[in-house]
């Protein structure tokens, strides 16, 4: 019977899917399986393949069935193995002659032939082997060129095998054979032509009997038994150390003559430069003309780099040191330019003349350059990029570095939730109305008088009046004028970038969230805008008493109109921490006679990376609501608010309120001058609340009359002192220069010229303020707001001192709390320069939190009980306790006070609270 490939893996069908456990050529066959399906199927398989009719012949009964149970253990294996091995020499194997024995399926007749099963499979001299006690690395030796697997020139002579010693095997072997059959039978396998006529060949050819080319030791081998003999051969000891263990890939490999460690050719070392392979002979046969061209420049460099202008192409052999201490590493004449190993600009020196080499007309642009001219100075700072960064800079032109400065986060930083962002302004409810109402003095336009060689610039009256210039108010043109903040903002958010837009959010590891840098800032250089929604103060009560009840961050900061800007959803400047020390300050501007926030850089240049901070100034109206200030800097405060020293003031003036409030009728209380609110940080008897009110009132009176022009300032020492309050020395000083200049009234029409400067410096007050001024003068305490911050700020810029003054419109209005206007007017005022701190002053206040302190707060009482909120309210006077979680102390419940975080501006702040 001759076995083709295709009549194999048919027939075998089921053995393919059990090839695992076949035995492969190189491994050990198995010594032992279960007789599972697969193992019936192959003995299925066998009796198909097996073209001698006496083993069937030898079943007793074959055909009529035997005892399928006998067909187990190690029997089956054995059948397995023997079969996995005949197909695996037949597929080897040439077509076998058609003489060879072989009968029809179904035919049971003849004498049974004996097979050495065992022996075919190797199987029973393992065992003859173990009982002798053959080590088992020979067995698997063995098994790889054993005899079994080998090729014989003929494939069916093994079948004639007449071992005796295997009749019993083979007995067994046969019942189980006998069983398979039957299954086989039921499979009822479509005869094939071929196999048809195969079988008639093999029943009337005569049956041989050959021995077996595993005894005869034939090994004369083609095909792919020869060559894992070969191999086998060669890698013999990569077999005997564990072949199985051998990835697939590795077996592979194991032909070839790296695995077999046999070089048959030299191994070269390659060079790679510019992507190219350098081999050293090309290096030798570099064209001389181009040798001389690198040479010729690399000395020129080498000029250029040496400080004295010392030529060290005498330094070319060995290694030398360089004037700057750095090996100077030269080999065949080639200097090595050791700024590439020492960084970028290692070793490069500011050439002696940027022009050299420049077109005349890049030379005259570069005259005409101030910034280029040579300054004498050496240059310690990053230079440009060699040759490069001069041209581009006379074009005018970006360059890029050829490296991330920027240093922006890495992805995946943790993104701040239920935040949406708002890039403009947005009113909300009944604000939009109020706004158009009441049309404030910011609608007035301011006009500068700059010239344009002044480029609008801190004389501007536009910028001293915190109006921006545009082409309506100003003639310098957008070339040149140098007060267009917020234009310029816009400008480089349009163009769009990361670096341009220079901010982004990052997550602290105590403060929530904050802000960093991602590019540098200039001093007062505009970084981004605050905004967000617009509401009315009951809408903010609102808010804060419902949807802001359980925050812990509150964003809201009054804006202008009594109305507040709600960053919950707002611009990304509502992340910015608090710190003591701050690099920024937010400033209130007018840009296109609206008023708009932004939060600029301080007076030093802001670095990559840093975190941006201002100052919130925060006045906590309750103790529990101050926080602990984690800012880190030396001059912390220790709390978002005043400093614990001025509270002690404070506490002081409570004090003198108290005393002052118990002296009847005496309405000069020794009240410090200090009430901008910090005496509501005092804790206070709810008894003695009542005098306490009026003794701050009273002071607070006092501090109005002094604001107002009752009192000259810059005479009393208790002015600069009030100032002292929240005011750096530098500003202090000026702001009170500047005070003492600034004469008011409490009817702000009617400025008062100083004399010393020609200057006044005209204070407005919001609405609230008037009206507490007017209250205060009535030394009523029955104030309707329910938290008032007369607010008033010097800035020095916007009093500058002996300025030349120009006229100029004056609008003053005065408005009531609810924002209606009481009285407004307009005057034009000669040699005065006047200075609007109406409500586009960059005073603010940041409504932070809120809570309820009844025991400071004994008029709020009514309020708590469900009592409108708009009632009267005593002064709050918290205990002086810090909370020590700022925002569990934001937890507590709240309902009429509020914290206010007044402006971070270094501007004289005098904040009184009246009720
Ligand atoms: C306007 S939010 C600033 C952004 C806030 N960190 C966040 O995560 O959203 C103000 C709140 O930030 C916290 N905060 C800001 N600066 C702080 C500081 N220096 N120390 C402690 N907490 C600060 C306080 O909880 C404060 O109420």
């Amino acid at each position: 019977m001759s076995l083709s490939p295709t009549q194999s893996s048919s027939s075998v069908a089921p053995l393919d899917s059990a090839s695992s456990h076949v035995p492969s050529l190189t491994s050990t066959p198995p010594t032992a399986f279960s007789s599972d399906n697969i193992s019936v199927a192959s003995e299925t398989s066998k009796i198909e393949l097996t073209p001698a009719p006496e083993v069937q012949a030898s079943i007793n009964p074959p055909c009529e069935g035997g005892n399928d149970a006998t067909a187990t253990g190690t029997a089956t294996a054995t059948v397995t193995v023997a079969v996995a091995a005949a197909v695996a020499v037949a597929a080897a194997a040439p077509e076998p002659p058609s003489s060879v024995a072989g009968r029809a399926r179904r035919s049971c007749v003849g004498t049974p032939p004996t097979y050495n099963l065992g022996r075919l499979s190797g199987i029973s001299s393992h065992k003859k082997r173990r009982v002798t006690g053959d080590p088992p690395t020979d067995r698997k030796k063995r098994n790889v060129s054993d005899a079994s697997l080998l090729p014989v020139a003929d494939p069916y002579e093994f079948i004639a095998e007449t071992d005796q010693s295997a009749t019993e095997e083979a007995n067994l072997v046969a019942s189980s054979t006998a069983s398979a059959r039957r299954q086989q039978r039921s499979a009822k396998k479509p005869e094939t032509p071929v196999s048809r006529s195969r079988n008639s060949s093999t029943a009337s050819s005569p049956r041989t009997t050959r021995a077996s080319a595993r005894l005869r030791g034939d090994v004369s081998t083609p095909g792919i038994v020869a060559k894992a003999v070969t191999l086998g051969k060669r890698s013999r000891r990569a077999f005997e150390q564990g072949l199985s263990s051998l990835s697939r890939e590795l077996r592979r490999l194991q032909d070839t003559d790296e695995y077999a460690h046999v070089d048959t050719q030299p191994v070269i070392h390659t060079t790679w430069a510019n992507g190219k392979l350098v081999t050293p002979e090309e290096a030798e046969k570099a064209p001389a003309k181009k040798k001389a061209k690198t040479e010729a420049s690399c000395s020129s460099w080498s000029k250029d780099s040496e400080p004295n202008g010392k030529d060290v192409k005498k330094k070319d052999e060995g290694s030398q040191k360089g004037e700057d201490g750095l090996e100077v590493h030269t080999r065949k004449g080639r200097r090595t330019k050791h700024w590439l190993d020492k960084g970028l600009y290692a070793g490069q020196e500011t050439p002696s003349d940027p022009s050299q080499g420049l077109t005349p007309a890049e030379k005259k642009k570069m005259a005409q350059m101030p910034d280029l001219k040579p300054s004498g100075r050496i240059n310690k700072a990053l230079p440009l990029p060699i040759f490069n960064g001069m041209r581009l800079l006379i074009q005018g032109r970006d360059f890029k570095l050829p490296f991330d400065v920027g240093n922006p986060l890495p992805p995946g930083q943790p993104k701040p939730e239920h935040w949406t962002r708002i890039s403009k302004n947005r009113f909300v409810g009944e604000s939009s109305l109020f706004w158009k109402k009441n049309q404030h003095s910011w609608a007035t336009e301011s006009k500068c008088v700059c010239k344009p060689e002044d480029r609008c610039g801190d004389d501007c009256q536009n910028r001293i009046m915190l109006y921006e210039c545009d082409d309506k108010n100003c003639n310098v043109g957008k070339e040149l004028c140098t007060n267009r903040a917020f234009a310029d903002l816009q400008e480089r958010k349009a163009a769009g970038g990361k670096y341009r837009v220079g901010v982004e959010v990052i997550k602290t590891s105590d403060r929530g969230y904050g802000v960093r840098a991602n590019r540098c800032f200039e001093p007062n250089q505009i970084i981004m805008e605050y905004t967000g929604e617009i509401i009315t103060e009951e809408e903010c009560e609102n808010r804060m008493n419902t949807k802001y009840k359980n925050n812990d961050c509150y964003y809201l900061m009054s804006f202008d109109q009594n109305m507040i800007i709600d960053a919950t959803n707002g611009s990304i400047a509502r992340f910015v921490n608090h710190s003591c020390k701050p690099n920024c300050k937010m400033v209130k501007w007018i840009v296109g006679c609206q008023p708009r926030m932004a939060l600029f850089a301080g007076d030093q240049p802001i670095m990559t990376g840093d975190e941006l901070t201002y100052d919130y100034n925060f006045d906590p109206f309750s103790a529990k609501n101050v926080q602990t200030c984690l800012c880190g800097e030396e001059n912390c405060r220790g709390v978002l608010g005043p400093k614990p020293k001025e509270k002690d003031s404070k506490a002081k003036a409570a004090k003198a309120a108290k005393d002052a409030g118990k002296i009847k009728g005496k309405a000069t209380g020794k009240v410090s001058g200090k009430t901008n609110g910090k005496a509501k940080t005092q804790p206070v008897a709810v008894k003695a609340v009542k005098e306490v009110v009026k003794g701050v009132v009273k002071a607070g009176k006092r501090k109005l009359e002094e604001l107002v022009g009752d009192r000259n300032n810059g005479d009393d020492g208790s002015a600069s002192k009030k100032r002292k309050t929240s005011t750096p020395a530098k500003t202090r000083k000026k702001a009170t220069a500047t005070a003492a200049k600034a004469t008011a009234t409490s009817k702000t029409s009617n400025p008062t010229p100083n004399k010393t400067t020609g200057t006044v410096v005209k204070r407005k007050y919001s609405g609230t303020s008037a009206k507490v001024s007017k209250m205060a003068a009535k030394g009523a305490a029955t104030v309707k707001r329910s938290v008032s911050t007369v607010t008033v700020r010097v800035n020095s810029k916007t009093a500058p001192i002996g300025r030349k003054t120009t006229s100029s419109k004056v609008t003053t209005v005065r408005m009531s709390s609810s924002g209606r206007v009481l009285k407004a007017s307009n005057k034009k005022r000669e040699s005065v320069e006047q200075s609007t701190m109406s409500s586009h002053n960059p005073a603010m206040t940041i409504v932070a939190a809120a809570s309820n302190d009844d025991n400071t707060r004994p008029a709020n009482k009514a309020a708590s009980n469900g009592t409108p909120q708009r009632s009267k309210k005593t002064s709050g006077t918290p205990k002086s306790s810090i909370t020590k979680s700022p925002r569990k102390a934001l937890e507590l419940p709240r309902s009429r006070s509020r914290v206010r975080m007044v402006s971070p501006e270094e501007q004289p702040t005098i904040t009184a609270r009246v009720e």
